[in-house]
């Protein structure tokens, strides 16, 4: 099966096609859903800021329309991406946590972060670029690690004060300037709960538009220490046995993936598959 989201640089200055709008509010919906006639949709009273070609969906090309405010159109709504992540169509999530990361990045490089100039768009490709000063800026990942720690048919869970109340999940940080993925790992164990791990296994990666991350999954062996959780960061960390987990991140997210996916081997139950 062809993928029915694919990314491509299309030409704004061509006529027709696909559009979605997104505001601080988030994405404009309608009954239809969130794709709209391109057309009709910049016909409507939006404050627009800027437009990107981002792909084709089932085959058709989307534009996106960056909005400077939330003015709503009669008969539609606004709907943050997280809610796009959590429920609906994985691919159409897909697309918007793409529309969502070049909107951002676009709008965060209008201006040189060398010289102060003004940046245009590069035609045909996803830059941003400097005429007095010839920076080039492209589109920025945030490489993090994630990582569940286990020891045996236990598992080592964490809460940060910003979750949902009652909800345990992996540990997770982002990569400093001179670590490898691994080095990321260590450290970040280390600072959030005070424990070293062995035989690291890398499981698999996920985008993460909030606002750009990219998650780098894996399993890690508990090898030392008693669980001290980081001031501020950790409200509570603990060790579960599998048999009796706490409430765990959304279905989709790569950390439910990490803890489902050795729940499953440590139980001899078929693998889930991370949504891709
Ligand atoms: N997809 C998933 O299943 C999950 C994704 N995540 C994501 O992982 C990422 C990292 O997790 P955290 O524990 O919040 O990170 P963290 O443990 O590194 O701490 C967050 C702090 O890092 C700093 N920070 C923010 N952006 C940064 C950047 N780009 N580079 C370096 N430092 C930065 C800020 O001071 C922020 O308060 C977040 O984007 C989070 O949303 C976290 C858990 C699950
Ligand atoms: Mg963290
Ligand atoms: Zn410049």
């Amino acid at each position: 099966m062809s993928e029915r989201w694919t990314t491509a640089v299309l030409d704004t200055a061509l006529p027709g096609g696909l559009a979605v709008a997104r505001s601080s509010q988030g994405f404009l919906c309608a009954a239809q859903g969130v794709l709209f006639e391109r057309q009709w949709l910049k016909q409507q009273p939006l404050d627009i800021l800027a437009e990107h070609g981002i792909g084709h969906f089932d085959g058709q090309p989307v534009y996106l329309l960056e909005l400077r405010s939330p003015d709503t159109p009669d008969d539609c709504h606004w709907q943050g991406l997280r809610q796009f992540m959590l429920e609906g169509d994985f691919q159409v999530y897909r697309m918007l946590g793409y529309a969502a990361q070049i909107g951002t990045w676009a709008r965060e490089h209008r201006f040189c972060g060398s010289c102060g100039g003004p940046m245009q768009q590069v035609k045909g490709e996803r830059a941003m670029h400097c005429a007095r000063c010839e920076l080039r800026s492209y589109p920025r990942i945030s490489p993090s690690m994630i990582v569940l720690v286990t020891r045996g048919d236990e598992v080592l869970l964490a809460r940060s004060p910003r979750f949902v109340p009652g909800v345990y999940s992996t540990l997770a940080g982002f990569a400093e300037p001179g670590e490898s993925a691994e080095d990321c790992l260590r450290r970040e164990v280390m600072e959030e709960v005070q424990v070293t791990v062995r035989n690291i296994q890398y499981i698999g990666s996920q985008c993460w538009p909030f606002p750009h991350s990219m998650m780098l999954g894996f399993h890690a062996e508990y090898a030392a220490g008693e669980i001290v959780p980081q001031l501020d960061e950790i409200e509570d960390a603990q060790w579960f046995h599998i048999d009796a987990l706490p409430a765990l991140p959304a279905g989709r997210s790569i950390a439910r993936h990490l803890i489902d996916l050795y729940v499953a081997r440590r139980s001899g139950l078929p693998e889930p598959v991370l949504p891709s």
